[in-house]
């Protein structure tokens, strides 16, 4: 017959574990995730319209009320230095923030940036028929859940079948509130229409302060 398993070297199964205190690998990191100590202090450098923007997505967060906000701003206007401040507090009152971007590089410029495609498990080639490939029982369900906030860089690289995918076969199907969250939308140029195409496939009820806030000022 076979080998006996007690050959190999194996971790041994601990009979005793309760499954409902286990936390999930994906959701473990992204609340242990570090912040250097200055992009907690950012918020003290934030120009006016930074901290204009920085001040309603905090409102948002201790009032506990979703919505959709859009920054946008042309390159060297601020957009990773706020968001940096906002994830690193955020993060600091205990809340988990899932970041995100369309595009490699952009999602390695931000603590815990991962590809959007990567993050909500979407097909690179999407096609009407594509659904996330996300279990019920897996991290990447849980972190969802968890997820206070979600950021979105270089939204508007995006395509606008991916939003569908995200909210009716990613998030509905797995029974999650996707309206129960921020999301912040940022790129560079101004997109106004994936701003109300996220608005409506969320469909947000009440999109209370949700905004779209241009960066003018550069701080290179
Ligand atoms: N309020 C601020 N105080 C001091 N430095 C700042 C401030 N905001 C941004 N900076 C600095 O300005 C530079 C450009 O900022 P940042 O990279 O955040 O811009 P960006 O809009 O994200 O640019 P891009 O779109 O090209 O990625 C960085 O060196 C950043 O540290």
């Amino acid at each position: 017959m076979g080998d006996n398993i007690d050959d190999f070297d194996l971790p041994k199964i601990n009979q005793n574990v309760n499954l409902e205190f286990v936390v999930f690998r994906d959701v473990e990191e992204e609340f242990s995730m570090v912040f250097e100590p200055e992009h907690l202090q950012a918020r003290d450098f934030l120009n006016p319209e930074q901290k204009f923007m920085y001040d309603e997505v905090m409102w948002h967060i201790h009032n506990d009320i979703p919505g959709v906000s859009f920054i946008d701003g042309p390159g060297g206007t601020g957009k990773i230095f706020l968001y940096k401040a906002l994830l690193a507090n955020i993060c600091s009152f205990g809340h988990t923030a899932l970041v995100n971007a369309s595009s490699g590089v952009a999602a390695n410029n931000m603590p815990g940036g991962r590809i959007t495609n990567s993050r909500f498990k979407i097909p690179l080639n999407l096609e009407n028929n594509s659904v996330c490939k996300i279990s019920r029982q897996s991290d990447t369900a849980q972190l969802l859940q968890a997820a206070k906030v979600i950021i979105w860089d270089t939204a508007s690289m995006a395509k606008r079948h991916e939003l569908e995918v995200i909210s009716d076969k990613c998030f509905r199907s797995l029974d999650v509130e996707h309206k129960h969250r921020l999301w912040i939308l940022t790129s560079n140029v101004a997109s106004l229409v994936l701003y109300y195409q996220v608005v409506i496939y969320y469909k947000y009820e009440s999109i209370n302060r949700s905004m779209v806030l241009r960066l003018s000022i550069t701080c290179r």
